[in-house]
Parts: C-alpha cells; sequence; structure tokens
C-alpha cells in the first residue's frame, strides 16, 4: 500500500503584487524523505517553504500535510533557517526547552526531553552555555535539538549551513544525516549548493526562474543508493550529476 505523502502541494501558485514568483506547483514529498529544494536565487524555494511552514498561503492551489490543509504555521512542522533563530539571555536547555515551556510541559519532563535531544545533537558538553559563547555549528546543532524537542511531524530547513565554513558544513551534513537517520523525520532542506543536494537527499526539486516552477525531479536513491554519510562526494556518479545539473541551471536547459 503507497504511504499518504508527508506533504502535497497541488496546482501552487504565488503572486506578489503583479509578479508571480511560483507558477503551478505539484509535488508530494514522501513520509521520512530527505528532499532537497535546490536553485538559482529568487526561483522561489524559500516562497514554497514559507507556504509549507503556513506562514504564507498560496494565491492559487493549495498545501496538504498528512491530508489536510495547511491554514498557518503548526508544532507539525519545525522550522530552521540560516540565521538559527535564538534567544541569546537564554542557555542553551532553555533555548531548546523554550517550545515545551510553552506547551505548558512541566519542568521535569521538559528537562529530560530536552536532555535528550541536546545529546542527539552532541551538545551535551554546552548545554549551560549562552549562545554567544558557542560556533555557528553549534548554535545550528541548538536549532535543530529545539525543533526535534518539539516533535514536529516535518523539518523544514531553509539553508541551514549557509553560513557556516566548508569544514564545518560537512561536519553539519553528516551529522544531518546521522539525525535523520536515528528519528525518521521527513525534511526538507533548501540549499543553493548542488553537491550539498547529492550528498544529502532521497530527492532534488530542481527550480527554475522567471516564473518559479519545479523543472525537474531527480531521484536520487536510484542514482546513488541511499542517503548516508557514506555518500562519497568523488564517487563518479555523483561527480557527472553534480556536472549534469551545473549545466542544466547554467544554460536553461530544464
Ligand atoms: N514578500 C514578498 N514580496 C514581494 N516579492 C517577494 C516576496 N517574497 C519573495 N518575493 C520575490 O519572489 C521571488 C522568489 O523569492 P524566494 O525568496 O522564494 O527565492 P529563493 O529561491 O528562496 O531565493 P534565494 O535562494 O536567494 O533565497 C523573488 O523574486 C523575490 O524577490
Amino acid at each position: 500500500m503507497m504511504m499518504e505523502p508527508a506533504i502535497s502541494v497541488r496546482g501552487v501558485s504565488k503572486i506578489f503584487g503583479g509578479f508571480q514568483a511560483l507558477r503551478d506547483v505539484d509535488l508530494d514529498i514522501r513520509q521520512g524523505e530527505l528532499h532537497i529544494f535546490l536553485g538559482p536565487s529568487g526561483c522561489g524555494k524559500t516562497t514554497l517553504m514559507r507556504m509549507i511552514s503556513g506562514f504564507e498561503l498560496p494565491s492559487n492551489g493549495r498545501i496538504l500535510h498528512c491530508g489536510t490543509p495547511i491554514t498557518g504555521p503548526g508544532p507539525d512542522r519545525g522550522l530552521i533557517f540560516q540565521e538559527g533563530v535564538n534567544f541569546p539571555w537564554r542557555t542553551v536547555r532553555r533555548n531548546v526547552e523554550f517550545g515545551l515551556e510553552m506547551k505548558g510541559m512541566p519542568k521535569a519532563q521538559r528537562a529530560e526531553v530536552a536532555q535528550k535531544f541536546i545529546d542527539l545533537v552532541g551538545l551535551t558538553e554546552f548545554a549551560s552555555h549562552y549562545p554567544s559563547q558557542i560556533s555557528g555549528g553549534m548554535k545550528q546543532k541548538m536549532a535543530l535539538a529545539t525543533a526535534l524537542a518539539n516533535d514536529p511531524e516535518a523539518l523544514l530547513m531553509d539553508e541551514p549551513f549557509g553560513a557556516l565554513d566548508a569544514q564545518t558544513r560537512s561536519v553539519m551534513q553528516r551529522e544531518l544525516l546521522r539525525i535523520w537517520s536515528e528519528t525518521n523525520k521527513t525534511i526538507i532542506f533548501v540549499t543553493h549548493s548542488i553537491r550539498e543536494a547529492l550528498l544529502l537527499g532521497n530527492r532534488i526539486s530542481l527550480f527554475k526562474t522567471r516564473p518559479g516552477e519545479i523543472a525537474k525531479i531527480y531521484d536520487l536513491d536510484e542514482e546513488l543508493g541511499k542517503p548516508n554519510i557514506e555518500r562519497d562526494s568523488t564517487d563518479r556518479k555523483l561527480v557527472d550529476m553534480e556536472g549534469e545539473i551545473y549545466r542544466v541551471m547554467r544554460d536553461g536547459e530544464y
């Protein structure tokens, strides 16, 4: 039996003023999938992500989460941005606890849940530090722990590693794959980087611009095997795909 998609995007367009940012997007995100949005600047990746998060509504069409129309933000969809939003006056632990506090979870239980996710992302030693005392990569780990603590069904990650240096970014990619395989969450991950897309995804939605559309979907499981930390950036097939996607984007020949 086919599982119901985690997210279904049906005939979705978005118009800002007179400007068409997205046109007629159809897409199913599978349960437990790590799905990549890849494309040039301005092609509408963030706009589609914001509509899935519920902060923005489609001009036309509809978006369903597990069969239910999305009408606004909800705890079932956890967001992680490049800036890694946090409260600077709260320690790592109290940042991770924030959503649980809002839900009114009792203190002891919230400490236990926060600890579990702080350990999962590898911040055990830094739980009592303030955001200003930890690195950019650690801040993104904290954002991941904060999102996971709320037990969302899907994680929406908008260029979460975009501001990190190459070395830290590569560590975080491996960490993300480990955490994904341990939690089985559905993840939508936005990136500009073809290589990052190829290292992480089950599938890639390749966007094109003017108007923003999904031009092509690549099934990486078929080509490269399922994403795991062994997926190798020097693998011949991966390098070939990288070249192909690069050419498609450069020449606009979708
Ligand atoms: N609130 C808004 N009002 C007007 N135009 C907008 C608004 N939000 C986005 N746009 C326009 O819609 C288009 C798509 O923007 P979006 O941020 O979704 O692109 P993107 O693919 O995420 O780009 P980037 O990779 O640079 O973040 C852009 O041309 C942008 O200027």
